[in-house]
């Protein structure tokens, strides 16, 4: 059975999930006293579709401003990136778009991007609305799911578009290069 390997990296500012999307999608389960990523983690998971084998190569990098240089040694050579904020913090979005600039310009010509909205399970307390996240998404043409990796939502999901997403980015270069 073919093997392919897909490099991610997770961005966004500190504490909006991007180690808990991961954990829960590696290791299906979340832990609500998670420590604050040093540096970078890197963990791996390898998933059948259809006949063929996908290894997610994952890269959570840090969020908090002291770790922001080392960014650039995670997104570069990344086929995708997932730049996460969180839906009850409206900076954390902001921060999202700085990100997308900074990708657009230094990041990989055909990277990826999918925005992850985390944290949806506390929508009481929103201050993004989907609508508004979704027609920025649309705006740059990148992939948009809101998520919990509290209550397991559409994480799954995430990384299943991400792959079908690059696979259709790799046969559009094979066609036309
Ligand atoms: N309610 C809720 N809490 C979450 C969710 N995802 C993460 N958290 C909590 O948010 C806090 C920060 O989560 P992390 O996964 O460490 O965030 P991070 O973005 O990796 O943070 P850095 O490593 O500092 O960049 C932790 O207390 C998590 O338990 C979620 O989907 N819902």
């Amino acid at each position: 059975m073919a093997l392919r390997e897909l490099k991610v990296c997770l961005l966004g500012d500190t504490g909006v999930g991007k180690s808990s999307i991961v954990w829960r999608f590696v290791e299906d389960s979340f832990d609500p006293n998670i420590n604050p990523t040093i540096g970078a983690s890197f963990m791996t998971k390898t998933v059948q579709y259809q006949n063929e084998l996908h290894k997610f190569l994952i890269w959570d990098t840090a969020g908090q401003e002291r770790f922001r240089a080392l960014a650039p040694m995670y997104y570069r050579g990344s086929a995708a990136a997932i730049i996460v904020y969180d839906i009850t913090k409206e900076e954390t979005f902001s921060t999202l778009k700085n990100w997308v600039k900074e990708l657009r310009q230094h990041g990989p010509p055909n990277i990826v991007v999918a925005i992850a909205g985390n944290k949806c399970d506390l929508n009481d307390v929103r201050e993004v609305m989907e609508k508004d996240a979704k027609d920025y998404a649309d705006s740059i043409h990148a992939i948009f799911v809101e998520t919990s990796a509290k209550n397991a939502i559409n994480i799954n999901e995430l990384f299943i578009e991400i792959k079908e997403c690059s696979t259709r980015n790799s046969q559009l270069q094979t066609r036309t290069g």
